[in-house]
């Protein structure tokens, strides 16, 4: 199943990350992370319309790491779902209700076409949308707010979310402007496309995914990434040029 739409979250500032330019822009072996992640979402779905959300003041960007024939810059917001509502918005014109919209973070290169392909198919199926997650793995701590531990959490049943995560155009839209309405949960509540959908009601299904899909979030996570890059090399036909 091919989707429609993807829309790749790229506006963000990589404030954790801390370094000299938004960290989409840093570089794996010469190329920066948003060529990877373009890269695999290309070879999964060389069909589908893809929106980039970008800074209004993006700078580092140029389309030749652009691996689609045709796509669309959409203005990043302040929030990331803001980012993610500015994509619905644009492509109203041309989308249907029933359109599969895949939002994919623009900080994940190392998600497999495996699990690209897996998650459109589930999300296609699923009134409520799908999300690629792994059950957590780790003993989790709730801090008591002075560094110790509080409690330890009962972590059956919890699971980390990733992206992409897939809805129907008409759900994922009214989600996010419901969440972000004057009654609505709020941005701040809204981290992921499956907590609007959830405060509707309903229930998104979990896709299990590999743990390899990292966020790239804090310095460590660009070695992490390279190293992962490098080992799924040999798993199938690449752009990818990462140094081993
Ligand atoms: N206003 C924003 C904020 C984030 N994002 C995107 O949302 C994804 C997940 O966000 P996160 O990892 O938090 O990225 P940053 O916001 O860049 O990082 P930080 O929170 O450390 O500043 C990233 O692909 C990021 O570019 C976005 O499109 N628009
Ligand atoms: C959407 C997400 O990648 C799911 O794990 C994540 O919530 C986005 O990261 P943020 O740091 O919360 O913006």
């Amino acid at each position: 199943m091919t989707p429609r739409w993807l829309i790749v979250p790229a506006a963000g500032s990589g404030r954790r990350m801390g370094a000299e330019c938004p960290k989409q822009y840093l570089r794996i072996a010469e190329r920066p992370v948003l060529a990877y992640t373009l890269d695999r979402l290309h070879q999964a779905f060389p069909e589908a319309g893809l929106c980039l959300c970008l800074r209004p003041d993006d700078n580092h960007f140029t389309s030749d790491w652009v691996p689609f024939a045709d796509y669309r810059r959409v203005p990043g917001g302040e929030e990331r779902v803001d980012s993610v509502i500015n994509a619905l918005r644009a492509i109203e014109p041309l989308a249907r209700d029933d359109d599969l919209v895949l939002v994919h973070d623009v900080a994940r290169p190392c998600v497999s076409i495996e699990n690209l392909m897996e998650l459109a198919h589930h999300a296609a199926r699923q009134p409520n949308g799908a999300l690629l997650a792994t059950p957590v793995a780790d003993t989790i701590k709730r801090d008591d707010g002075a560094g110790c531990v509080q409690r330890t959490e009962d972590r059956r049943g919890l699971w980390q979310a990733q992206t992409p995560q897939g809805f129907r155009y008409a759900l994922l839209r009214r989600a996010l402007e419901a969440a972000l309405s004057a009654d609505g949960i709020g941005a701040a509540m809204v981290t992921d496309e499956a907590s609007a959908v959830e405060a509707l009601g309903l229930t998104p299904v979990l896709v299990p995914g590999r743990r390899d899909n990292i966020k790239i979030t804090h310095p460590e996570d660009l070695a992490l990434a390279t190293h992962i890059l490098a080992a799924q090399r040999p798993s199938g036909p690449t752009q990818e040029t990462v140094a081993s």
